[in-house]
This record gives C-alpha cells, sequence and structure tokens, in this order.
C-alpha cells in the first residue's frame, strides 16, 4: 500500500514526471497488515483535522483553487495521457481536458448552489402564525471516500473530488490498482494547485486488501464509488452515511422500422467499440426489429472490419482489455453464445488480451452475453419481432443504467423512453455520460444516487437549519 498525503505525493508527482516511474504495486494479500491499518487511520485523521479549517474558507477562495488546478491539470495532459496508454491500454486520444473542464464547470456550480440556502416562515403551515423563522444552508459532510474504477481513473476520480472539495469536504481517494499512477500524477496537480495540506490523501493498494478497512471506517462520512458488484457489497457493509453508487451496466440499443439506419449504425460502432467496449456507458446489447436487421449487421460489419486493431501506442481503435482474468471472461461469453447457435459474424480472434472486435448476430435469451456484461469489444444483436419486446428485454435485465431508441418518430420515442427501466434513455444517439453536467443514475444493480456535477455536489452535503423563534407573531409589512 501507498498512502500519499499533500506532501508525499508531490515527491511521488515529482519522481513521475522527472521519471516516468510506476510506484510498485503491492502483492495481493487477503487481509490488510496493521501497518496498513495504521497508516489508513493515520490518513482519516489527518483528512478530518484538514476538513475543519476547510470547512472555514470562504466559497469564493475553494472555486478559485479548483479553478487553478484545473489549468495544472490541462497543462500536464500530455504525462498523465501518457500514464492513461501505459496503465490502461487507453488510446492517447482519449484526453484529460475533459477532466480539467469538469473541474472548472464545478468550481462556478458550487458558487452559485451553495452560495444560497432557503427561509421559510412558520404560517404557511396549518395551525402555526408567523413566530418561527428557518434559515437553512447547505453545510460538509465531512471526510469523503473517492473509489473510482480502472476504466477512467482520472476523470471518474476528478468527478468526486472536486465536488466533495467545492462543498467543503476533505477527500481521501482509493484509485484503481490499474490506473493509479494516472490518479497519482492527477492528484499532485491539485496539490501544486495549492490545496492545504491534508485537505486530499490518496491511498493506493488492492481494493481486495485494504477496501474493507477503508470503506467501513468511522471516520469516513460519505462514499462515492464506481465500478461493478463491488459496490453490491460495499453499500451492505458501508453503514449510515450517503452513498453514491455508478455500478454496471447492460444498456441495450432498441433499433425500429423507421430509424435513420445509418446514424443507428455510427452509434453502435461508436457506443459499442470504443475504448474496447470498457465503457460503463457501451452499447451492450442491440434490440433491432427483425426487417431492418440484415441492413443494421451488414452495415456495422463493414465498419468493424475497418477498425484498426494493436497497442494503444500507435492510437489503435481496438486495444487489450484490462487484465488476462477479464480476457478470458470475454472469451467465455463468446463461446457460450457460439456454442449456443449465435452467428459470429468475424472470426473470433485474441491474442493475449486483445481481441479482436466481434459482431455476434442470432443472439437469444439463453445466452449468456445477452444479459452479462461483456466489458470488452463485443456485441451482442438479438433481433426482435414488436418494439414490446425490445422492451421486455431491457426491463428483464439486473441493470438499468442508460439506453437508447432509434425512430424518427418522436412520440413512440417518449413511449419507449418512459418504458424502459433505466437511468437514462438516449433518443437517436448511443449511450453516454457526458457532457459531466447532466445528471447520470442508474437504477436497479446499476447504482444508488446520481452523478452529474450538480448532483454530486448536493449529494455532499447535508442540510443545516437555524430557528429564530419570535416572542410574537411578526408579519413583514414591506
Ligand atoms: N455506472 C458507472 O458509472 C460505471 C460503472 N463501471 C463499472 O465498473 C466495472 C469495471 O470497473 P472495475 O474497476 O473493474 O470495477 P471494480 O468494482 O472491480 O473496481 C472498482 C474500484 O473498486 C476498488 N475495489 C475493489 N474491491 C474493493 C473493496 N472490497 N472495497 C473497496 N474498493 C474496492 C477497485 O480497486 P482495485 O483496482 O485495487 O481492485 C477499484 O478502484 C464494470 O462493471 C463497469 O460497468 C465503470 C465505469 C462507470
Ligand atoms: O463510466 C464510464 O464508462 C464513463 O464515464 C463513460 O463516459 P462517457 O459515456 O461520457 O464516455
Amino acid at each position: 500500500m501507498m498512502v500519499c498525503t499533500s506532501s508525499t505525493v508531490a515527491e511521488n508527482g515529482r519522481n513521475l514526471l522527472r521519471e516516468n516511474q510506476c510506484p510498485s504495486s503491492t502483492p495481493p494479500t487477503e487481509r490488510p497488515t496493521s501497518k496498513s491499518k495504521e497508516e489508513v487511520n493515520k490518513i482519516v485523521e489527518v483528512s478530518k483535522a484538514a476538513q475543519k479549517s476547510w470547512a472555514k474558507t470562504p466559497l469564493w477562495k475553494r472555486a478559485e483553487l479548483l479553478h487553478k488546478a484545473a489549468a495544472i491539470l490541462k497543462e500536464h495532459k500530455v504525462p498523465i495521457a501518457k500514464c492513461l496508454v501505459n496503465e490502461i491500454a487507453k488510446p492517447a486520444k482519449d484526453a484529460v481536458v475533459r477532466s480539467g473542464d469538469l473541474v472548472s464547470y464545478c468550481a462556478e456550480e458550487g458558487v452559485r448552489i451553495l452560495g444560497e440556502g432557503k427561509f421559510l416562515v412558520s404560517d404557511s403551515f396549518p395551525g402555526n402564525e408567523r413566530t418561527k423563522y428557518c434559515l437553512s444552508s447547505k453545510i460538509p459532510l465531512g471526510v469523503v471516500l473517492a473509489i473510482p474504477p480502472f476504466n477512467y481513473p482520472v476523470n471518474l476520480a476528478v468527478s468526486k473530488i472536486a465536488p466533495a472539495l467545492i462543498a467543503g469536504n476533505s477527500l481521501v481517494l482509493k484509485p484503481p490498482t490499474q490506473g493509479a499512477v494516472a490518479a497519482l500524477h492527477m492528484v499532485h496537480c491539485f496539490h501544486l494547485a495549492g490545496f492545504p495540506k491534508g485537505l486530499i490523501s490518496c491511498v493506493t493498494g488492492k481494493g481486495s486488501e485494504i477496501g474493507d478497512f477503508l470503506t467501513m471506517h468511522p471516520g469516513v462520512n460519505c462514499i462515492s464509488f464506481t465500478g461493478g458488484d463491488t459496490g453490491i457489497a460495499i453499500s451492505k457493509k458501508a453503514g449510515m452515511i450517503p452513498l453514491q453508487m455508478e455500478l454496471g451496466g447492460k444498456d441495450a440499443c432498441i433499433i425500429l422500422e423507421d430509424a435513420d439506419l445509418d446514424l443507428a449504425v455510427i452509434s453502435i460502432l461508436k457506443g459499442g467499440f470504443a475504448y474496447s467496449g470498457q465503457r460503463c456507458t457501451a452499447v451492450k446489447v442491440v434490440l433491432v426489429m427483425e426487417s431492418v436487421a440484415d441492413t443494421i449487421v451488414e452495415k456495422v460489419n463493414a465498419k468493424v472490419a475497418k477498425l484498426t486493431v494493436g497497442p494503444p501506442e500507435d492510437d489503435c481503435d481496438i486495444t487489450p482489455v484490462v487484465t488476462e482474468s477479464s480476457a478470458n471472461f470475454i472469451e467465455g461469453l463468446v463461446m457460450d453464445a457460439k456454442q449456443k447457435g449465435a452467428t459470429l459474424c468475424q472470426e473470433y480472434k485474441r491474442e493475449g488480451n486483445l481481441i479482436w472486435p466481434l459482431l455476434l448476430d442470432k443472439v437469444r435469451p439463453d445466452m449468456r452475453i445477452a444479459w452479462e456484461e461483456p466489458f470488452g469489444p463485443v456485441v451482442p444483436v438479438i433481433r426482435i419481432k414488436s418494439v414490446e419486446e425490445g422492451i421486455h428485454h431491457c426491463n428483464a435485465s439486473n441493470f438499468g443504467l442508460q439506453g437508447c431508441v432509434f425512430t424518427k418518430d418522436i412520440n413512440k420515442a417518449i413511449l419507449i423512453s418512459d418504458a424502459m427501466e433505466t437511468g437514462t434513455v438516449q433518443i437517436n444517439s448511443a449511450p453516454a455520460r457526458g457532457p459531466d453536467h447532466f445528471p447520470f443514475q442508474g437504477v436497479k444493480e446499476s447504482g444508488i444516487g446520481s452523478q452529474g456535477i450538480t448532483n454530486s455536489i448536493n449529494m455532499m452535503t447535508k442540510i443545516k437549519s437555524t430557528v429564530i423563534n419570535l416572542p410574537t407573531p411578526s408579519y413583514t409589512m414591506g
């Protein structure tokens, strides 16, 4: 485990800039060592103390520091992107600039949201005269624990860090093991901006080793987590603190007969294969009306053939998936579908963790890939006879993150959107989280709470009221 407070991470950050070396990763163990526990305890203690003075820092000043951090982050986009290439095989074209913009937007939104409170008077409730004035405002929660996943170790970290800080909280980041170097570099940018010592800490180490100790730590006042099923287990163990959980998805793409088929094809390609399908919002099942299915499959195949496959350094479209076990899992889904009669539109090809893009046609509900999330460059197509069949498949999933529908009939689109049990439905576009100020949420096993900049700021605060009691009723006369 490596623990970074303001000063130690700055040192590591400098090393990263100078030598571009990875900190050595921890060998996997089942339980945290007593030294790890001690280090976490110390970090939480320091974080608690730092939060007390940060909460007294003027809001404009918090915003100013965030703007500064955003600018520094953008200045460091090249070395951070290099870390992403090396650690998680993310093509360099997927930039860090988005994260800088997120931090700046958060600073501005925070000033607006937190600069206002509420004033209530008692005589609006039956039986009361105007003898009570209630002043309520949003105050920080304390120490926020942020746990992002490997696929967006920077953007899904800043989407938690920036709202926590603007709201007056301190932050402990547990980055994904793969992606930790990029995350450390990003945290270093915050420290360069001049945030006070101890306010932002980074605890690296395997989730399986230190995760429970961190998430059940009595000093943690809020958890914002993005990842897989682990989030369900954390929700059960965490206790009575606010939780923001963004978990897996099986985003369905419903294509009607009257759809703009070329638009649908481009969206399947981008939605299904960008970053080799390793996005929570990837198109994970296509539900297409039988009458247009041949055209869709043919057009997608033509585009899949043009995708470049290889190392991220060459900016290829399809790059190796994150781990061997992930590649094995994807292969298991493909083989199950093949054995049960699905049509493999391309030859199945794999070299190590590199899996060639694959469209699986004529997938049926008895195949695992109809329901499970591959998190790889493999897209199943289910041919449907009615829109109701498509909606039924979408709603029968344990997940409910996003979905999309392609049709030129806006009335039908709205009815389908209303019927789909997902946090968001995109009409005539692939699922997507961004722009990052849009509300982003999952239902069922896809999560609890809602993200997006505004919602995250609100979630990382609590309401405090002060009631002024007057001896006699007083009505404001102007
Ligand atoms: N809904 C959404 O917004 C998104 C959802 N996802 C989902 O995330 C999954 C892929 O990401 P992946 O990183 O593999 O997900 P994981 O759930 O495996 O890991 C997510 C994070 O949790 C940490 N972790 C692991 N075990 C524990 C534990 N016991 N306690 C606390 N933290 C722990 C991991 O650390 P370590 O790396 O050390 O194991 C990592 O930082 C997919 O299911 C995907 O759909 C991804 C992006 C967005
Ligand atoms: O979690 C994810 O997979 C990403 O946040 C997706 O973001 P995007 O849909 O805006 O690319």
